[in-house]
C-alpha cells in the first residue's frame, strides 16, 4: 500500500515514510492510494477473532510487506496487552437501541490510547529497525498529549514536545501530562487556544526544512497511522453486535473536535462495514455540526464546554473527508484549502450537502444539556458518562430511529473531567492511578502562543 496527499503533490509513499512524514510535504493530509475492501465473507471469518488478532488483520491491509507479520503481530500484543479490560475496547448495552463502546481503558483513560500505544511501539521498532531520529511535536487539548506522553516516555532514541493550552484543559488531564518526570518529554503549556497550538504545530511542519533538520514526526491524527488504528473498533463493535445475533441498521455516534475519530469510522464504512449511519456530536464548538447542518465549515467563536477536549474550531481531519466528498479530486482539495484561508470559508453546493447528508446526522450539544444527560443516564442507567460521551449520548438520543440501534463511542472516563460531574451533583471514586496525579510535582513550562516562541523552545529541547 502507497500513500497520496490530499492536495496532489505528494504520492507514492510507503506505510513507514507515511508515518514518519505526518504531515504531507506539500501541507496536505495522507491518505492510501485505494480503500482496500474487506468483504461480508471476510467480516464473517473476523466474527472470533480477538482484538489484537482483529487489530493484525485490519494493519495488514495497509502495512503490506513493510513490516513483517510476526514484527506486526508483537507490535499490536505490546500495544494492546497495557489495557485493563481483556476485550480492550468493550461494548456495553445500555438500551435496546444504545450500546456504549468504552474507548478509556488504556493507560490514561482515553480513547486515544489505542492508536497511540501502537503508535508508540511503532516509532520505536521504526527507529530500531532504521536509525530514523524521532523528534515528535504534538498539540492537545487535552487527552492525545497525555496518551501520546504515556505511549513513549523514557523511550530511546525518542524526543516529545506536547503543546497544550493553558489553563483549558481539565486538572486531570493538565496532572497527567505535567507529573511526567522523563527527560525525554516536554510540555508547552500556550497562551491561547487549542487552535493555536495546533496552528502552530502545522505551520512549523509546513516549514518542510525546520522539519526535516529536527526530524520532526507527528503524534496527532494528521498522522495517517492514528486513522487506521482507530478504524479496528469500528469493526470489533460491529462483530461483536453480530456475534450477539444483532442484523438490524447500525449508527455510531462519535463525540469529534478535529474529525479524526469520525474520520475513521468513514474509512471502515468505505472499507465495506455495514454501517447506517454516522453521527456527528459536538459541544458549543459547533463547526462540524454546522457543516453538516448547514453547508458551511466557517471558524466561529471559541467557546469553553465541560468537554475541553472538543473545544476546537478548526478541525485536521475534515480535509480528508472533502477529497473523498469531492472525488479525490485533489486540485479541487487544494483549492478550497486555499479559499478556507482567503475567506474563512467553504460553502458547499447543493449536490454536495445531499451527499454529506446521506452519510452523516449532526447534533451540536450546549452546556445545560451536556449536564442533564450526565445526571439522567446516571439516574436512570446507573452509568456514570464523562461530558464527551454525554455528547455523543445527546446526539444519539435524539437522531436514532425506531428502527435503528446507535454505538456510542465513549472517549473518556468521567475521572478526567470531575470539573462536570461535581456539577452535577455526583461523587465519583477516583480510580488509583489518577488518585496518585495529585501529589505529584509538575514540570512544564508557559511560552506564548506564537511559532515563534515555540520554535526556540524546541530547537533548544531537540
Ligand atoms: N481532542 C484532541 C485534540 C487533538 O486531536 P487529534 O485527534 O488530532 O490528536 C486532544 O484531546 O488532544
Amino acid at each position: 500500500m502507497h500513500y497520496k496527499s490530499t492536495r496532489g503533490q505528494v504520492a507514492g509513499v510507503g506505510f513507514i515514510d507515511a508515518i514518519l512524514m505526518g504531515l504531507a510535504d506539500d501541507g496536505g493530509l495522507l491518505v492510501p492510494e485505494h480503500i482496500p475492501q474487506v468483504s461480508a465473507e471476510t467480516l464473517k471469518n473476523w466474527q472470533s477473532l480477538s482484538y489484537a488478532e482483529l487489530a493484525t488483520e485490519v494493519f495488514s491491509l495497509f502495512v503490506n510487506d513493510e513490516i513483517p507479520r510476526s514484527d506486526l503481530e508483537k507490535l499490536v500484543q505490546d500495544s494492546y496487552g497495557t489495557f485493563r479490560h481483556p476485550d480492550v475496547t468493550p461494548v456495553r448495552k445500555v438500551r435496546d437501541d444504545l450500546h456504549i463502546m468504552e474507548l478509556f481503558h488504556g493507560p490514561t483513560f482515553a480513547f486515544k490510547d489505542v492508536a497511540l500505544q501502537f503508535l508508540g511501539n511503532l516509532y520505536s521498532y521504526v527507529s530500531r529497525k532504521t536509525g530514523s531520529v524521532i523528534h515528535i511535536l504534538g498539540a492537545t487539548s487535552g487527552d492525545t498529549g497525555a496518551s501520546a506522553i504515556e505511549g513513549v516516555r523514557g523511550k530511546e532514541g525518542i524526543r516529545i514536545c506536547i503543546l497544550h493550552p493553558h489553563q483549558k484543559v481539565s486538572k486531570v488531564q493538565e496532572l497527567q501530562m505535567t507529573t511526567v518526570d522523563n527527560e525525554n518529554v516536554l510540555n508547552l503549556a500556550v497562551n491561547g487556544t487549542f487552535d493555536d497550538c495546533q496552528r502552530i504545530i502545522k505551520e512549523l511542519f509546513a516549514d518542510v526544512d525546520f522539519k526535516h533538520q529536527y526530524h520532526l514526526r507527528a503524534i496527532n491524527s494528521i498522522n495517517i497511522a492514528r486513522i487506521l488504528a482507530q478504524t479496528v473498533y469500528y469493526f470489533y463493535a460491529y462483530l461483536q453486535l453480530a456475534q450477539q445475533g444483532m442484523t438490524g441498521k447500525l449508527n455510531f455516534s462519535v463525540p469529534t473536535g478535529n474529525f479524526g475519530d469520525i474520520f475513521a469510522g468513514y474509512l471502515a464504512q468505505r472499507m465495506g462495514l455495514p454501517i447506517h449511519k454516522l453521527i456527528l456530536a459536538t459541544n458549543e464548538n459547533n463547526i462540524l455540526e454546522r457543516f453538516v447542518n448547514e453547508g458551511v465549515y466557517q471558524p466561529g467563536e471559541f467557546r469553553g464546554t465541560y468537554s475541553p477536549s472538543m473545544d476546537i474550531q478548526v478541525a485536521s481531519n475534515f480535509e480528508r473527508y472533502l477529497f473523498y466528498l469531492y472525488g479525490e479530486n485533489t486540485a479541487e482539495v487544494a483549492t478550497l484549502m486555499e479559499l478556507l484561508k482567503a475567506e474563512g470559508k467553504i460553502v458547499i453546493p447543493e449536490d454536495k450537502r445531499t451527499a454529506v447528508n446521506a452519510e452523516f446526522a449532526a447534533h451540536a450539544v450546549e452546556n445545560d444539556e451536556c449536564l442533564a444527560v450526565i445526571s439522567k443516564y446516571y439516574d436512570e442507567y446507573d452509568y456514570l458518562l464523562d461530558p464527551h460521551t454525554a455528547c455523543g449520548v445527546a446526539a444519539s438520543d435524539g437522531l436514532t430511529s425506531a428502527d435503528e440501534v446507535t454505538v456510542t463511542l465513549s472517549t473518556a472516563h468521567p475521572a478526567k473531567f470531575n470539573e462536570a460531574i461535581a456539577l452535577c451533583e455526583i461523587k465519583q471514586t477516583y480510580p488509583e492511578q489518577i488518585e496518585a496525579l495529585f501529589s505529584k510535582p509538575q514540570h512544564q513550562t508557559i511560552v506564548d502562543g506564537t511559532n515563534e516562541a515555540v520554535r526556540d523552545k524546541l530547537v533548544q529541547f531537540f
